[in-house]
């Protein structure tokens, strides 16, 4: 039976995202009521600017007063759309204090705080749902914390931001210039408010941090995570990739351990086949490989960004919270429940294809395979190109760890027959 009395929604920001969801709840008003047992209204929308033109939403709504909507105390759901750290984070456990449950996409707080954030959701018995902070409409966070929660999940690899996706695709497809790409990207609402959280893997980091803490019932912090940008990802590298069969993508990779005891957490870029799923993700997609005991391996696939998509994701969670305040109940919590260590990157095992500039003389080569085997780095392929007195020499290694491929490198560049170091890339999924 439907309830009459209005669940009350106040809308932190109202940008990309947030524009999308006021459009939404308003033009789905029926659909949501009906699926969720009562009409939800929006009660307050908070933003920075007021006085700027929000198409469809009644302006007596709009504040920029957010600490006073959250504190009004009728508020069902706080719906956080502001992004950044500070006042999202006082305004969500405000929310919590104040007897709303939260819903999020600010991947950026919850990797930084997400322990204390559904500490404080628990301590007032109310929900904390933020399917839209990772991969944008792709269900994943629900699947992980629910659907797997009997299996036993030990790999996450995916693409998980979409403007580094986008831009990677334009300069591997057209041969687009990276400026002009990241512009695109930003114009069409992918991009973050400051792009350098994607282009150097911060906003990836964060989702990271959370799937793997998610997938692997323990806790994993941003800063557990390394991290590299793309910025760095040139044309010759693509070329490079294509002589391999591969592709690049901004990979994330969270690994547990064969022996269960700790885990990784990575994002980086990394060559992978053309044959791989993963290098068919086009434009601002977003694609993540699950692998676990039982299922084997699961892929979600979807839009990664943007204000519809992930309106959509933010939508879901909205009728999820209001069935639970309705029925009385919460969703489940964090899923922490084991302390695994993080390993560090020097742990990371992987194969390599490292581009050296390199004088063209004889017994050069020789010279660099044994550093290669000093270190315990084993060869797969070496390829050597020669000119005018110079060589380029693109070694590909086997499976090797982290610590003993930088330790290679090191020993590399003080060898007087190498010029330089063009490149060092891994290569993933294969
Ligand atoms: N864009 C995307 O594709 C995705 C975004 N997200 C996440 O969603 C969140 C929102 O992103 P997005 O919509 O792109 O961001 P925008 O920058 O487009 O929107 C932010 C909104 O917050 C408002 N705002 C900022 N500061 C304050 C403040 N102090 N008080 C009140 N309102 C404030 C802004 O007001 P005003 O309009 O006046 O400037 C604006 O409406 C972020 O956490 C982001 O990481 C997650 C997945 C995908
Ligand atoms: N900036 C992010 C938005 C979604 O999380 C991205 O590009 O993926």
């Amino acid at each position: 039976m439907m309830r009459t009395r209005p669940l009350k929604v106040a809308l932190l920001g109202c940008g990309v995202v947030g524009s999308e969801v006021a459009r939404i709840m308003t033009t789905h008003a029926d659909d949501l009521a009906a699926r969720i047992g009562a009409p939800v209204e929006l009660a307050g929308v908070a933003v920075r600017r007021p006085d700027r033109v929000r198409e469809g939403i009644d302006p007596a709504l709009v504040t920029t007063d957010a600490t006073a909507l959250v504190k009004r105390g009728d508020i069902d759901v706080v719906v956080e759309v502001i992004g950044g750290i500070e006042p999202a984070r006082t305004l969500i456990i405000t929310a919590f204090e104040h007897g709303a449950s939260v819903v999020s996409a600010n991947k950026a707080l919850l990797a930084q705080d997400g322990a204390a954030l559904h500490a404080a959701a628990e301590e007032q018995d109310k929900d904390l749902y933020y399917e839209a902070a990772v991969a944008g409409a792709i269900p994943l966070i629900r699947p992980l914390r629910e659907s797997l929660a009997g299996d036993k999940v030990n790999r996450v690899l995916g693409i998980v931001n979409g403007t580094t996706n986008f831009i990677l695709d334009k300069m591997d497809s057209t041969g687009a210039g990276y400026q002009e790409a990241l512009d695109e990207a930003t114009a069409l609402g992918y991009a973050e408010a400051d792009p350098t959280a994607d282009v150097e893997g911060f906003d990836a980091a964060a989702k990271a941090a959370i799937l793997a803490g998610i997938a692997f019932h323990t806790r994993v912090r941003l800063d557990d995570v390394y991290r590299e940008g793309m910025t760095e990802v040139t044309a010759a590298d693509f070329a490079s990739a294509k002589e391999m069969g591969c592709t690049i993508k901004l990979l994330a990779i969270c690994e547990r351990a064969a022996d269960g005891e700790s885990v990784t957490a990575r994002v980086h870029p990394a060559m992978i086949p053309l044959t791989h799923p993963l290098a068919s993700v086009r434009g601002a997609y977003n694609a993540v490989f699950v692998e676990s005991d039982a299922s084997g391996q699961l892929m979600f696939y979807g839009p990664g960004a943007g204000g519809a998509p992930t309106a959509s994701a933010v939508l879901g969670d909205l009728v999820a919270v209001c069935r639970n305040r309705l029925s009385g109940t919460t969703g489940p919590g964090e899923s922490a429940y084991a302390a695994l260590r993080v390993s560090p990157m020097g742990e990371v095992v992987t194969r390599y294809h490292i581009s050296l500039d390199v004088a063209d003389k004889p017994g050069v080569l020789a010279q660099v395979a044994t550093v290669f085997a000093e270190h315990g780095v084993s060869i797969d392929t070496v390829r050597q190109q020669g000119k005018d007195g110079e060589a380029s020499l693109v070694v590909v290694t086997h499976r090797a760890s982290d610590a003993a491929l930088n330790g290679t490198v090191e020993a590399l560049r003080k060898l007087d027959t190498v010029r330089g170091v063009a490149s060092i890339m891994r290569v993933e999924g294969e």
